[in-house]
């Protein structure tokens, strides 16, 4: 058991603890800020900086526990400020958080204006606007504290300098040709499930979903559910398809890929595209019984997918995963669409949730695989900016995943559920975040990996049960 003065030491001694501990701190007290309890509360308590009033009331226990955290993160907020002034910091850091300094006070004082109005102040989303600054500032020195203490210069890697990976590969199809007829069968259905990219699907339905939750809530029908997610997987499956077709010959350049059916002569190439095509047009058919919009948005995700990001831009430009995110966020539109026929700007408020979290995901791998990337001659951003500035991209991206998650709380009223869950998952991403640059290991990539699809996961089944029960 640490006593306070260790605690004390550790804080003051260690930018990156006081650092992290006062993002948390600024997050929570945003995210609390950002549901409807808090506007409630708000009206209920107009005295400040007190509450009077019955403490037995939830709204107001709400609004008492926001106003101590908001003061409790102050004086985390002064402490970080010593330790970085008297700290080993990035000079840097300071510019951030002398922001941050300014912008507090400012809104301690818009909140009282927000206790005494009853909820309803001039111009009510600048607490939002400020606390999310606050955050966004606090982040940005977390990111390069981090590099600071953790980084290296790191040198880029050229696909050149790689030796092949598989020099030899086993002829897969000559061993599956020589088993009796009913396993070569199983073999063979398998290969084609493993076309379709079966792992991705689980997460990119769950998006589909709750956008219809956000659009339906309890009026949300099964047949509705039924058919967007058996088009979204056929969908999935065609752009799966089509992607190991056009890169079956660099991942046979990667040993992550290069045990893939079409790399091992399990199925021929003719046969896979038929089947990526029977799939787009299966999909179609079945989006096609909710609304035309959503079978036009899913056939515009297969195109995505399959050629823009495969061919056009996952070989040419860092920017690929960023702009590739696009493709995972349209099952956002493509549910929205099956409900209400029509592109939502709540929709598209959760698609910018998940294009924002898209490249907070997947950096950890081109982490973990940046030899196998650099192998197969992909300009990921740890093969090209290295490994150091990967992991800043790592914080910056998350932070605004939590950002943006809490601007759909506010925008779409969501209760205090998907709060919580943001703010319980959110901390234990950030914590695999600040590991991963401690320890810097593969392990700790896949654990951060993990970290990131466990959050989403989280929030979207959150935002379901929210829309639908709460
Ligand atoms: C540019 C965008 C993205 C890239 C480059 C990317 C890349 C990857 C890769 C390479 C894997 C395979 C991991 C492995 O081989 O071990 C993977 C797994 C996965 N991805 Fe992504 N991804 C992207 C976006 C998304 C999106 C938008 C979603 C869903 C919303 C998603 C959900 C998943 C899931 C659920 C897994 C499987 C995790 C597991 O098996 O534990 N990805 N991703
Ligand atoms: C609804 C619908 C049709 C959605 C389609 C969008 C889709 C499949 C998104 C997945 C996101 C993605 C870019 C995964 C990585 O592929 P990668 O090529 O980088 O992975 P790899 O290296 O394993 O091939």
């Amino acid at each position: 058991m640490k006593r306070p003065t260790q605690i004390y030491a550790a804080f003051i001694d260690n930018p990156i603890t006081a650092l992290g501990t006062t993002t948390v701190a600024v997050y929570l007290l945003v995210v609390i800020g950002a549901t409807a309890s808090l506007g409630d509360a708000a009206a209920a308590c107009t005295t400040w900086p007190i509450c009077s009033g019955a403490t037995n009331d939830l709204t107001m226990a709400v609004a008492t526990g926001h106003r101590l955290l908001a003061f409790l993160t102050g004086v985390l907020l002064l402490a970080t400020t010593y330790a970085i002034v008297y700290g080993d910091t990035s000079g840097r850091v300071t510019a951030p958080i002398a922001v941050a300094l300014v912008l507090y006070p400012l809104q301690m004082a818009h909140g009282a204006l927000l206790s005494i109005t009853a909820g309803s102040p001039p111009i009510p989303w600048l607490h939002l606007g400020f606390g999310l600054t606050i955050f966004g500032t606090l982040v940005l020195a977390l990111a390069w504290q981090l590099e600071y203490e953790t980084g290296s210069a790191d040198e880029p890697l050229h696909s050149e300098d790689m030796e092949c990976a598989n020099s030899e590969l086993s002829s897969v199809a000559t061993i599956l040709s020589e088993q009796p007829l009913g396993t070569r069968l199983k073999g063979r259905m398998f290969a084609y499930f493993q076309l379709m990219k079966p792992r991705l699907m689980w997460l990119l339905c769950l998006v589909a979903v709750a956008a219809m939750a956000l659009a339906a809530g309890s009026a949300l029908e099964t047949r509705e559910i039924l058919l967007t997610i058996g088009g979204g997987v056929l969908a999935i499956g065609a752009s799966g398809t089509f992607n190991h077709v056009f890169e079956r010959d660099v991942d046979r350049k990667m040993s992550r890929t290069n045990d893939r059916p079409l790399v091992t002569h399990q199925l021929p190439k003719r046969n896979a595209i038929l089947f990526g095509i029977a799939l787009t047009v299966l999909s179609t058919i079945i989006f096609l019984q909710l609304n035309s919009l959503t079978a036009a948005l899913g056939l515009i995700a297969i195109l995505f997918y399959s050629v823009i990001y495969t061919l056009v831009l996952k070989p040419n430009t860092v920017q690929n995963t960023v702009i590739g995110g696009a493709a995972g966020a349209l099952p956002a539109l493509i549910g929205w669409a099956a409900v209400t026929g029509r592109i939502g700007i709540t929709g598209i408020a959760l698609a910018a949730v998940i294009f924002v979290w898209t490249p907070a995901h997947f950096y950890n791998l081109a982490l973990a695989y940046k030899e196998d990337y650099a192998r197969g001659g992909f300009p990921m951003m740890s093969v090209v900016r290295g490994e150091t500035t990967t992991r800043k991209h790592i914080v910056l991206w998350l932070g605004t995943t939590l950002a943006a998650t809490t601007v759909l709380i506010w925008f779409t009223q969501l209760s205090w559920l998907v709060a919580v869950t943001t703010a319980f998952v959110g901390i234990i991403f950030l914590w695999a975040t600040i590991r991963l640059h401690h320890e810097q290991t593969k392990q700790a990539a896949f654990r951060a990996f993990h970290a990131s699809n466990a959050y989403l996961g989280a929030i979207l089944l959150a935002i379901v049960v929210d829309a639908i029960v709460i």
